[in-house]
């Protein structure tokens, strides 16, 4: 094929003037390789805001920041059907309302049709915002494997003026783990003898299995003595905190991309195959419950998601 590149019967009809070229055999290979793996970092970032690992308005700047990025390239009737909550019907109705053509990319858009989409993504998902009046009491929630007990052990080792509160529970203790240091390990009994005494702020049964709880005194002593507590727990933890004492700092961590949940949860390789994809199945939901706390953190590295946690209950409401 090479032999052929510059033979000028291979010029297309219409190509007026230009000297079209075939690109060598090596070019289309490295071509379509790059076609392939932009495609695929696509459909990555769509699934990322499907499953609401970043925000539509975060992919968006994205796009602007950089045309020819994988956002950037992301045609707008793409971008929208990975919005949740949008279908193609929906779709359709707001390209037009919009006045945006379905042929655009995100990083082409004029000036008038940015500001219509960002106007339209604010409207849709607000940002979110911190309340006022927070407490010293902050829990950490989010999916499966995005580094709860990592981060938690980070400011455990960082921070000793901060308490890491240690909950009870039914589960066994696996090998390595201290009865009072990482749980209190008690029986079904024991439980219900904690529930029915008042010892516990909240409890649940996690991943369908055991029953774990935050016993209350420990809590309440340091936040008496002024110092911050912190609470890794589920979300069902999180709303029953929530409820109890409302000014609790709610932080909500995330992962830098679903694909990357993914990989921590395999690379932990501490559940099954069926395990796992019933444990991604609850982080989808648990995912879609992120507008309910204070704050976000990505937890990309671990250091620096630790300090933003630690550094939550100091930051004022917006
Ligand atoms: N509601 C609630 N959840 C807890 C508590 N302690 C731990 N969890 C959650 O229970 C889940 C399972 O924890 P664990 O048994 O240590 O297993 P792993 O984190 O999956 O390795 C995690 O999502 C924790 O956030 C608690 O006191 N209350
Ligand atoms: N920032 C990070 N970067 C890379 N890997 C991480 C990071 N934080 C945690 N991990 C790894 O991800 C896996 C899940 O972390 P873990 O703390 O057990 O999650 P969780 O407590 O949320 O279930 C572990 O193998 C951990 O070493």
């Amino acid at each position: 094929m090479a032999e052929h590149a510059d033979a000028p019967e291979e010029t297309p009809p219409g190509a007026a003037g230009s000297p079209a070229r075939t690109p060598p055999e090596v070019d289309r290979v490295a071509a379509s390789r790059k076609a392939v793996a932009a495609r695929r970092a696509r459909a990555s970032l769509k699934r990322d805001v499907s499953m609401r690992v970043i925000e539509p308005q975060q992919l968006f700047e994205r796009a602007l920041a950089d045309p020819t990025s994988p956002a950037g390239t992301m045609r707008v009737p793409e971008f929208l059907t990975s919005l949740p909550a949008i279908g193609e019907g929906k779709r359709d109705r707001i390209l037009e309302e919009l006045s945006i053509s379905p042929v655009k990319r995100l990083g082409g858009l004029g000036a008038r049709q940015r500001a219509v989409l960002r106007r339209f993504l604010d409207a849709r998902f607000p940002p979110q915002r911190a309340r006022g009046g927070r407490s010293r009491l902050v829990v950490l929630a989010g999916p499966t494997a995005v580094g709860k007990g990592t981060v938690a052990g980070y400011i455990k080792e960082h921070h000793p003026e901060i308490l890491l509160s240690v909950s009870a529970t039914t589960r066994p203790a696996r090998p390595g783990e201290i009865d009072g240091e990482h749980y209190y390990f008690v029986d079904d009994a024991e439980f219900d003898r904690l529930i029915e005494t008042d010892q516990l702020l909240e409890h649940a049964t996690v991943h369908n299995k055991y029953r774990y709880g935050t016993p209350r005194g420990p809590i309440e002593a340091a936040l008496q003595a002024g110092r911050t507590v912190l609470l890794e727990i589920d979300l069902q933890g999180a709303r029953q905190v929530r409820a109890a004492e409302p000014s609790a700092t709610l932080v909500f961590l995330l992962p830098p991309s679903w694909d990357e949940l993914v990989q921590r949860l395999v690379g932990r390789g501490t559940e099954g195959a069926e395990e796992r994809a019933r444990r991604l199945r609850t982080a989808k939901r648990e995912l879609a419950a992120q507008h309910e706390f204070d704050f976000r953190v990505v937890n990309e590295d671990v250091a620096s998601a630790a300090r933003e946690v630690v550094e939550s209950v100091q930051v004022p409401s917006r």
